[in-house]
């Protein structure tokens, strides 16, 4: 066959993405891991994990010598850690839809009930126990950033990010406006606060004209930043909706900034998925529906949109019919007893067409593994699967045992 290429000519081998090092983290003791494989090209090997200790080891000295407030790396936001909870604040326009974001997703309220919501007058706490506790907090609209009624260093000091909640389904000029007061004054004041904009209620909008929207108001925000000199300021859009997956999978990506964790649960999930062929890892708050990592392969709406109704059906059938008790891997059940190995709690269905699957493991009680999987990973492979995923499950609990 004839190429536009000769075949002599060979393309230079991509190199190696550097990756932090998920050992960093001060933790009590660190998980040793060793996966089993079938195949094992796919395993590191140990110069390579010098040469990624050593790159680590280096970008650390260079933050720590620049004193880098931002947590950025090359584009790529690194959680700063942060004392407390995680916090994110709502802020937007009246009528904007904050307090229907922040119910839809941490109080499961549905969608349809938000009509009835109550505008909100004073400023207004809730905390989400899962995983770990997220504050979530949401200013009403009357409270600008320049307010005097507002209690700057109590609301931002210990804040995490904050959500611009922007309707596009109303005039959202002013709405602009006001965000770009209030990057401003977090850029000054409290640079180490991420800034998000939900640029909402997407739902409204016919296909076309959604992303044109988007582009337009993201764009219209950066060209006033970089005018004012904050072009390199860190800002990241999301179109969320809540009457469909997205506002979850935005919120899950502002809450993901916050988790000094991440690092090292990327990598293990990475690692697990070149392991046993998995083509996407999720790790699932199930509370919320939100996801506290994944794996570094592209994410598509899609994946986590089935993996999200999974967790429904599943937490649907919990509610009728109970749960086995959950005993790990080892045996133990949660009351300390020793049980029969293999009661986990665990499930896998093949999706329509029969080449792809899901598999749901529980990690703890707030936290659950859920992965797609392809061709390349079979039923047949699922002892291999359940195997790694054991050691995985015990590196995370080790991981959230600080
Ligand atoms: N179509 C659509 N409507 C939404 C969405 N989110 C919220 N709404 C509606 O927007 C209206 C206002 O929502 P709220 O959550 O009360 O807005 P708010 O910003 O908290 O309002 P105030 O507290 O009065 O400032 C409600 O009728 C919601 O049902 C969305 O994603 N799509």
């Amino acid at each position: 066959m004839r190429t536009l290429f000769s075949e002599n000519i060979l393309s230079p081998p991509p190199l190696p993405i550097p990756q932090r090092n998920p050992f960093e983290l001060t933790f009590a003791s660190t998980p040793s891991l060793s996966y089993a494989s079938s195949n094992t090209s796919v395993q590191s090997s140990p110069p390579q994990h010098d040469l990624l200790t050593q790159y680590t080891q280096q970008q650390q000295q260079q933050q720590e010598a620049t004193s880098s407030t931002s947590g950025s790396d090359g584009g790529r936001l690194y959680p700063v850690r942060r004392k407390g909870n995680p916090k994110i604040l709502f802020m937007g326009l009246k009528k904007s839809g904050k307090s229907s974001a922040q119910k839809v997703v941490f109080q499961r309220m549905s969608p349809a009930d938000t009509l009835f919501i109550e505008p909100t007058n004073k400023i207004e706490q809730t905390s989400f126990e899962s995983f770990t506790t997220i504050d979530s907090v949401e200013i009403p609209s009357h409270l600008s950033v320049h307010s005097p009624d507002l209690d700057h260093h109590a609301v931002f000091s210990n804040a995490g990010s904050v959500i611009w909640v922007l309707d596009v389904q109303d005039e959202y000029l002013a709405s602009i406006t006001a965000l770009i007061e209030t990057a401003l004054f977090l850029s000054e004041h409290y640079p180490r606060v991420n800034f998000e904009v939900f640029i909402h209620k997407i739902d409204g909008l016919s296909e076309e004209y959604k992303y044109d929207t988007f582009r337009e108001v993201r764009q219209r925000v950066q060209d006033e930043l970089s005018d004012l000199g904050y072009g390199d300021s860190n800002v990241s859009y999301y179109q969320t909706s809540i009457f469909d997956h997205s506002i979850f999978e935005a919120v899950s990506k502002v809450v993901q900034k916050l988790l000094p964790q991440l690092p090292a649960m990327e990598t293990l999930l990475n690692k697990l998925c070149s392991t046993c062929r998995i083509q996407k890892a999720y790790l699932f708050d199930v509370g919320s529906k939100i996801y506290v990592a994944a794996d570094s392969s592209p994410s598509f709406l899609k994946d986590y949109e089935v993996c999200s109704d999974y967790i429904d059906v599943i937490v649907d059938i919990r509610q009728i019919y109970g749960w086995q008790e959950r005993r790990d891997r080892h045996g133990d059940s949660e009351s300390g007893g020793k049980g029969d190995e293999g009661s986990i709690n665990d499930s896998m269905i093949t999706l329509p067409g029969g080449d792809t699957y899901i598999y749901m493991r529980e990690i703890d009680e707030h936290l659950s593994l859920l992965c797609i999987m392809g061709k390349g990973c079979s039923v047949k492979r699922r002892a291999l699967v359940d195997y790694n995923v054991g050691v995985l499950q015990d590196a995370l609990l080790e991981v959230f045992k600080v």
